[in-house]
């Protein structure tokens, strides 16, 4: 089946998210681009919120989703329940979050990496699986702080 993958962004990175999604898409995967697409200022908090809760609720597989740094977004969408996001610069990380940490979202700073290798961390995300076993209850762990 057609993964769904909720994007969104803030002004800052609104150039960069559509790059993604045109990547993703040509890819076959199903992009949920919730915007913004005016380059108004805006907040990232209700955009990292949004995408997550596309994810928290399985409407979406997972999300990607970008501001200046990634930061801010990255620690809107860790407040909804269910939620592993990790903000990425470089691919080895964007593979580990998957492998180890089990990370239903990602996060990019626009301001911090450039798009060729963005393009590359969505890939490493993507393409990587949960291995499980020991990770497993580590993740269990982080569940159970969250309640
Ligand atoms: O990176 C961010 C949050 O972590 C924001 O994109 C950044 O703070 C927006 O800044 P400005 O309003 O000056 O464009």
């Amino acid at each position: 089946m057609t993964k769904r993958i909720a994007l969104s962004s803030d002004h800052a990175a609104i150039e960069l998210r559509q790059a993604i999604a045109a990547h993703i898409t040509a890819q076959g995967y199903e992009a949920v681009d919730i915007g913004p697409t005016s380059p108004e200022s805006t907040h990232y908090p209700k955009h990292g919120q949004a995408a997550a809760e596309l994810v928290a609720s399985g409407d979406c597989d997972l999300g990607i989703i970008l501001c200046g740094t990634g930061q801010g977004i990255m620690m809107a969408a860790n407040k909804v329940k269910g939620i592993r996001c990790g903000v990425c610069s470089e691919t080895f990380s964007a593979r580990m979050i998957r492998q180890h940490n089990n990370a239903n979202m990602l996060s990019i700073g626009e301001r911090v990496t450039g798009a060729g290798l963005a393009l590359d961390i969505v890939d490493a995300f993507l393409s990587a699986e949960f291995e499980g076993g020991r990770h497993g209850t580590r993740v269990d762990m982080i569940n159970e702080i969250e309640g």
